[in-house]
């Protein structure tokens, strides 16, 4: 009998000393994050230091998801400019900081657990640890140059010709709804398809301006959180069969037949070493022919950078272009000068000055610096650490390697920098302005991040939007052009999915030439 009840109490036993045991770690866990880890002391809610539950319940289920901005915006409010955000990191609420934070001089780490959100944790992009960035971007650098750029520029010239052409054929006086989004997405699309990888989908013919990649890219952003938050749902989807994908997802299609021709281009172009001349121009060959190491240049390596590199290049470049139109056509003054502006540069229509001669424009410069700093860049945090000794931020000392964050869009909206933070006021970029602490008001823009880990792409981000505004508000057609069914809503940040997206359902910024 006894030895009865010993087996049959056995599992019970062993659960009740398993749960005990497990209630135990938890307990002296949440102490230990409580009042034991080097940032114990730091202020912010007790529930977030205490558990990731909070930050994940944000960013996953609160709303339509990707609320945790806002909500952290609110904990800045009530605890001051540093806060803690959840176990492991720090988030500080102070523009002035954010050169300090992201400087071009200190080593930086990212941390390992966003690398693979992407898909493409090989690329410099996801890279956590400095010196292997360092490493990696070295080699890029010099494809995204000025002058490479610059040469490159009457590509985007021709895109834009053809764009108007399509306009006067197929929607001008028509009532047809044109859809800005797409229609910027096509360009941002070729520019980076032809200027990195010398390929021509010529996007912006499409039926109804519909990039497939463009679209691929937003929708890859769509489930960001949950592949941090839920890991194993990346690694599940990563190693999906691409037929599996396909029934599933049939937008995915354009992309899966994009990345098997990106791998057979790259594989051409390690079979040649480099040499081959059919890709001279791409940014492989550009890569081979750099310091790397042999390691650094497999199939793989190659196949990350170039995701990441389409992945920056199409969404930011659509979203402020996007922001920039929206704005212009919802003030008809600010339209106005614009256009007048465009006019008096430009006499013939037809004939677009290069970027360089763009640059120069006073009000069209100022109208892109606004849409710039109205579209953030990314609307997520930022976090890095430092490995090399503590960061001092006013009377705190953060021990080194926490991971600390800011962000783009609390620096946009620094009522103190930008008043009126939420309008669209090109004014305040004229005449040199300066910030209320006497620095360059430019030292604010950072919607193309700051330090070491910056955008790569600025030069040719910069060169899409001059050349593509220009042409737009320049041309005949937009005298007639007003939105349609369209307001703040459609542009404003509602849900962060690493990038901006506005309220859940909008259709984008839409316009029809009367
Ligand atoms: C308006 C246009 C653009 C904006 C606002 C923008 C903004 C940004 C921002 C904020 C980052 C830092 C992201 C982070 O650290 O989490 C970044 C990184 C990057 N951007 Fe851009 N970008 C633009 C256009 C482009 C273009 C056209 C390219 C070209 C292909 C590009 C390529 C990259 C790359 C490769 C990185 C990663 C850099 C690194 O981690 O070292 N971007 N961009």
């Amino acid at each position: 009998m006894i030895t009865e009840v010993a087996i049959l109490s056995y599992p019970f036993n062993a659960l009740i000393i398993g749960g005990a045991g497990g209630v135990l770690y938890c307990f002296a866990l949440g102490l230990w994050r409580l009042y034991f880890s080097p940032i114990a002391k730091f202020p912010g809610p007790r529930l977030a230091a205490l558990t990731y539950l909070v930050e994940i319940y944000y960013e996953l289920l609160c709303g339509e998801g990707g609320q945790f901005p806002f909500q952290y915006r609110k904990w800045h409010q009530q605890y001051g400019p540093i806060i803690r955000v959840s176990p492991d990191e720090l988030h500080i609420q102070d523009s002035a900081y954010h050169e300090t934070m992201y400087s071009p001089n200190r080593p930086v780490n990212k941390p390992e657990k966003i690398a693979h959100r992407f898909g493409n944790p090989l690329s410099a992009f996801a890279t956590p640890d400095h010196a292997k960035h360092r490493q990696r971007r070295s080699a890029l650098n010099p494809f995204f140059s000025k002058m490479k750029v610059a040469q490159f520029s009457p590509e985007i010239q021709m895109s834009m010709q053809k764009i108007l052409a399509r306009l006067e054929r197929e929607y001008v006086g028509t009532g047809r709804v044109l859809s800005l989004n797409r229609m910027w997405g096509c360009l941002s699309s070729d520019t980076i398809v032809a200027f990195a990888f010398e390929r021509h989908y010529d996007f912006v013919e499409s039926p109804e301006f519909h990039s497939a990649l463009n679209q691929a890219m937003i929708d890859l952003l769509e489930p960001t959180h949950w592949l941090v938050h839920v890991p194993f749902v990346a690694r599940i989807f990563q190693s999906l069969p691409d037929s599996l994908v396909r029934y599933l997802q049939p937008q995915m299609d354009s992309v899966i037949h994009f990345n098997t021709e990106l791998t057979s281009q790259i594989a051409e172009v390690l079979s040649a070493g480099g040499n081959g001349e059919k890709n001279a121009g791409t940014i492989f060959s550009s890569l081979l022919h750099s310091s790397l190491p042999a390691e650094e240049l497999t199939l793989t390596r190659l196949q990350h950078e170039s995701i990441s590199v389409i992945g920056a290049g199409v969404e930011s470049t659509m979203r402020t272009l996007v922001v920039a139109c929206f704005h212009i056509f919802d003030n008809p003054r600010i339209k106005e000068k614009l256009v007048m502006e465009l006019t008096e540069a430009i006499p013939d229509a037809r004939d677009v000055p290069s970027w360089d001669y763009l640059a120069q424009l006073p009000y069209l410069s100022a109208c892109i610096e606004e849409a710039l700093r109205l579209s953030y860049g990314t609307s997520q945090r930022m976090p890095r650490a430092f490995p090399n000794g503590a960061l001092h931020y006013r009377n705190w000392t953060i021990p080194a390697g926490t991971m600390v964050s800011m962000d783009t869009y609390a620096v946009s909206h620094d009522e103190e920098i930008f008043p009126d933070s939420f309008s669209f006021i090109p004014e305040r970029w004229l005449g040199n302005p300066k910030a209320p602490d006497g620095k360059q008001l430019s030292r604010y823009m950072v919607s193309f991040g700051k330090g070491t880990r910056s955008c790569t792409g600025i030069q040719l981000g910069y060169a899409e939007l001059y050349i593509g505004l220009a042409n737009f508000f320049r041309s005949s057609l937009i005298s007639d052009a007003k939105l349609y069914k369209t307001d703040k809503s459609d542009v404003e940040l509602a849900r962060d999915r690493f990038a901006p997206r506005p309220k859940l359902g909008s259709l984008g910024v839409r316009i029809v030439f009367e």
